[in-house]
């Protein structure tokens, strides 16, 4: 966005991942997001350019933005928790050591609070020329996959934080006027270094905290004839709720609520604030449960097995409009079914079949650890197909799992499904997409999060 509406300035994307930086010079880019390919066009050439080449870009940049991934550690001290900043310090090392002049140096990615005080000492004490001075600011990037291009065009808020010094206070007003090109001043909030960091974490934290909270009341909406959907419209409308981010679903995915929520916690545990740190991961756990309950109620529904039984998984990706898998909801849900000896039968019109393969064949928080080698799985081939068909997906299938809100799955041929599945024909919506009552005139037997149970699927 800054290539696209600043002209004059010239944005240079650097990566390590030569496969990645061939992609964003190619016509067919790394990520699927919907107008990313018309912003590039645009700018590609012009103001805009890809390169591995980080030690001559960094070294000519006034202003370095590292977005390098955070992820949870899968080892050591903390694994399973904490945020690995391996590729953050790598990524400050480099910049000391390339520098000659003078940066103002922009954490983009994600990180625990307090970081901005690590990385200052890595600059720090790792560049060789006394007349280079670094000033850190943090910018944490609130844009969501699938609305990526909307959200930049068009933040909410954008926020930057800096030292309350006066070379501190100059760099926002840097960062500030870039901005300042699109967004208009007053959503343009400033801050101290800590409040910015924390306000990345605790953002993330809420908004999976809504769906966590919907998601708890959906269990108790099934058990008690309420529906989750008239509930969260009605505590919606009151003003101090909010009507947005209240859609009940099989769970929440994507690389950052999780990933955000065992780092916050993490930070609260090694600040002694155990009892703030389980509050949090309890919007986690929720999550889990969520998985969880979904995979028992195909299995109940089912009179009790799964097994040797074909079940369509209808959609991959964490959300619509997004090729992304990663941490969604289909995984542990694929992985409940395989264990109870199912065969998944998936589609998904944006993620390719090796992508499936890998995510289900990988050990939790893997994913996010860049060229991690695959371990193809070839036992899961014989439990999984992918098909690039949705009808033949659903072909001969015991059971449909809408497992992503793909607007498609919304047009189909539901007559000519049933007609081509197994008796009695289920649906299991994890995302309360499909029309349920026009699904059971047809003759499925329907399971919905959240809302009142078939007779048929509700065990006496
Ligand atoms: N994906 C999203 O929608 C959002 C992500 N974030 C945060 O942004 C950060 C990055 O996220 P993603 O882009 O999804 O991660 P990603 O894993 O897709 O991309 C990170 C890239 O950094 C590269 N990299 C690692 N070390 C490097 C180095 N020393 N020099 C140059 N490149 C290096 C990797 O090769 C990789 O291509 C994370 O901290 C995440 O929490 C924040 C808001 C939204
Ligand atoms: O830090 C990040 O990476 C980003 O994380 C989220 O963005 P993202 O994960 O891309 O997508 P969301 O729209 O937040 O959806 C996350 C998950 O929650 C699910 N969800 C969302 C909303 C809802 O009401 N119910 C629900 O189940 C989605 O289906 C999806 O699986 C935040 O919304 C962004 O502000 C943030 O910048």
């Amino acid at each position: 966005m800054v290539a696209n509406r600043c002209p004059e300035i010239e944005v240079v994307v650097v990566d390590i991942n030569e496969d990645r930086i061939k992609a964003w010079n190619s016509d067919d880019l790394p990520i699927y997001e919907p107008g990313l390919d018309d912003v590039v066009k645009v700018c590609r050439g012009r103001n805009l350019f890809f390169s591995t080449d980080t030690h001559k870009h960094v070294q000519e940049a006034d202003i370095v933005f590292v977005s390098v991934n955070t992820p949870t550690k899968t080892t050591g001290i903390g694994a399973g928790k904490a945020a690995n900043l391996t590729y953050w310090e790598g990524a400050a090392r480099l910049i000391a050591a390339v520098s000659t002049s003078s940066k103002i140096v922009v954490e983009k990615s994600t990180v625990p609070v307090k970081t901005a005080d690590a990385i200052g000492k890595v600059l720090r004490r790792n560049c060789g020329d006394p007349n280079v001075q670094f000033e850190i600011l943090s910018n944490p990037e609130f844009l969501a996959e699938g609305t990526a291009i909307e959200d930049l065009k068009n933040p909410d808020r954008v926020l930057i934080g800096g030292a309350e010094t006066e070379s501190g206070q100059k760099a926002i007003q840097v960062l500030k006027s870039v901005y300042e090109h699109w967004v208009p001043s007053e959503r343009i909030i400033t801050a101290n270094l800590w409040s910015a960091e924390l306000s990345k974490l605790t953002a993330n934290a809420f908004l999976a905290q809504r769906i966590s909270s919907v998601n708890a009341i959906s269990a108790l909406c099934e058990v008690t004839g309420a529906d989750v959907q008239q509930v969260a419209h009605a505590i919606g409308m009151d003003s101090r709720i909010g009507r947005r981010f209240l859609n009940a679903s099989v769970g929440f995915g994507g690389s950052c609520f999780q990933k955000d929520i065992l780092n916050l916690c993490y930070v609260c545990e090694t600040l002694g604030l155990q009892k703030v740190a389980d509050y949090w991961h309890s919007v986690v756990s929720m999550n889990d449960y969520q998985k969880q309950r979904f995979v028992e109620r195909i299995a109940s529904s089912m009179f009790n097995t799964v097994y040797g039984k074909k079940i369509a998984v209808m959609g991959f990706a964490f959300k619509k409009d997004t090729g992304d898998t990663r941490e969604t909801a289909a995984i542990d849900v694929c992985h409940g079914l395989i264990r109870e000896g199912a065969n998944i039968m998936i589609y998904d019109p944006k993620v390719p079949e090796e992508q499936v393969f890998k995510d289900l064949s990988m050990s939790k928080f893997e994913w996010d650890i860049p060229m991690s080698p695959t371990k193809a799985d070839a036992k899961l081939r014989q439990n999984v197909s992918m098909h690039f068909d949705p009808y033949m997906a659903m072909d001969g299938a015991h059971a449909l799992c809408i497992m992503t809100e793909w607007d498609e799955f919304k047009t189909y041929d539901y007559r000519k499904v049933y007609d081509s599945m197994v008796k009695p024909a289920y649906v299991f919506d994890g995302r309360n997409i499909l029309d349920h009552d026009e699904l059971r005139k047809i003759g499925f037997v329907v399971y919905a999060i959240g809302k009142p149970l078939d007779p048929f699927v509700k065990r006496e």
